[in-house]
């Protein structure tokens, strides 16, 4: 591995359990790891405790992650930063960046989602606030923050604008032991499938809320990654990027697994919860929740049918309840494959 590189530290913006979960694989590699949350008190427990007992108990901090509650001291520290925190923040965060940011800063983003409010990619947010000097890359697919954390088998995909910002990010993350990180040149479809695979889950758990099984799963997962396929080239995007870790991989991943709090919101609708109980249960982002709305609007932008992810509009905000939407999938006309 390149010295230059290994020497070089990076700081990690947010420090919920995917932040973290990022961090301590980065810091497990040997490089010096930044990692900046907004709540000082919480910073000030992962300093003391060693680790992120709130989200990822157990998973120690390795020696070379440090703790950083000042901002702009931790934008300023290193030339690489990675942004993971809930899309509907995401851009007050790079408002809040900005003016730290270094001439030769890399920006790079875990952040699954959209825009909120007006459903753009976070690319296109990135680049109205910042210009479109700085190298920027995605990472997204199948990563359960436990997981990582835990050094269990992962492999995600990483997709930039910029080829050296692509291979020294994958070297820095990349381990032959247990994460795998393969490069993607198409940022649009990382970037989507990413965000709507949120959207897909809450429908899968819905579906298995309701006590349907794994018949009516797999229809979703499958019809759901054809529908994220479509919107995705209407908007530029490789169609082969959704048979990959950001597209398929994630969407198995969310609908299938109860790790995903997608899912367990999703679960919970088909219950007959509401969704504010919902989402206060589990205590941490449910980004289909933020995003459901933005993807539909995206869809209509761009005169794409998204039956599955207009559905769980219907829940969300239009006060459908799951059984109908289970009557309104099923009863759609016939059409062919
Ligand atoms: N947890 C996981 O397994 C994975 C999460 N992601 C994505 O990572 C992103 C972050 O999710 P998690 O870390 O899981 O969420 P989380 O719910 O564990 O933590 C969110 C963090 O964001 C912080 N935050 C809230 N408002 C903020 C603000 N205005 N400025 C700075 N920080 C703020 C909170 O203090 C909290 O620490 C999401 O987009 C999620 O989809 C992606 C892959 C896996
Ligand atoms: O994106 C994730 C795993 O890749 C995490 O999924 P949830 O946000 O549904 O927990």
């Amino acid at each position: 591995m390149n010295k230059t590189i290994s020497a070089s530290p990076i700081t990690v913006i947010g420090a919920g359990s995917y932040g973290t979960a990022l961090a301590i694989a980065f810091s497990r590699n040997g490089y010096p790891t930044y990692l900046w949350g907004h709540d000082p008190e919480h910073m000030q427990r992962l300093a003391e405790e060693r680790q992120n007992a709130a989200f990822l108990p157990g998973a120690s901090f390795p020696d070379a992650l440090c703790i950083e509650s000042d901002l702009a001291s931790a934008v300023e520290k290193s030339r690489d930063l990675l942004i993971v925190v809930p899309s509907h923040v995401f851009g007050e965060v790079i408002e809040k960046i900005k003016p730290h940011l270094r001439a030769d800063s890399r920006i790079a983003w875990a952040t699954k989602g959209l825009e909120r409010d007006t459903g753009r990619l976070l690319q296109e947010v990135v680049e109205e606030r910042l210009g479109k000097h700085f190298p920027l890359a995605v990472l997204s697919g199948p990563t359960f923050a436990k997981e990582l954390a835990a050094g269990m088998p992962t492999a995600i995909a990483l997709a930039s604008n910029d080829e050296t910002f692509a291979l020294e990010f994958q070297a820095r993350i990349h381990c032959s032991k247990h994460f795998r990180v393969y490069i993607n040149r198409d940022m649009i479809g990382v970037q989507l499938g990413g965000a709507i695979k949120n959207v897909i889950a809450i429908s899968a758990g819905m579906s298995d809320g309701m006590g349907f099984g794994a018949n009516a799963r797999t229809a979703l997962i499958t019809r759901g990654i054809a529908e994220i396929s479509r919107l995705g080239v209407s908007l530029g995007a490789n169609p082969n990027t959704f048979m990959g870790m950001s597209g398929l991989g994630d969407l198995v991943l969310t609908c299938t697994d109860n790790q995903s709090r997608n899912r367990r919101f999703g679960l919970m609708l088909g219950q007959g919860v509401d969704a504010q109980q919902a989402m206060a249960e589990i205590g941490q982002v449910v980004e289909g929740f933020y995003n459901t709305k933005e993807a539909y609007l995206l869809a209509q932008r761009q005169g794409i049918e998204m039956p599955i992810t207009e559905q769980v509009y219907q829940v969300l905000f239009c006060g459908k309840n799951a059984q109908d939407v289970a009557m309104s999938l099923l009863g759609r006309e016939r059409k062919g494959e």
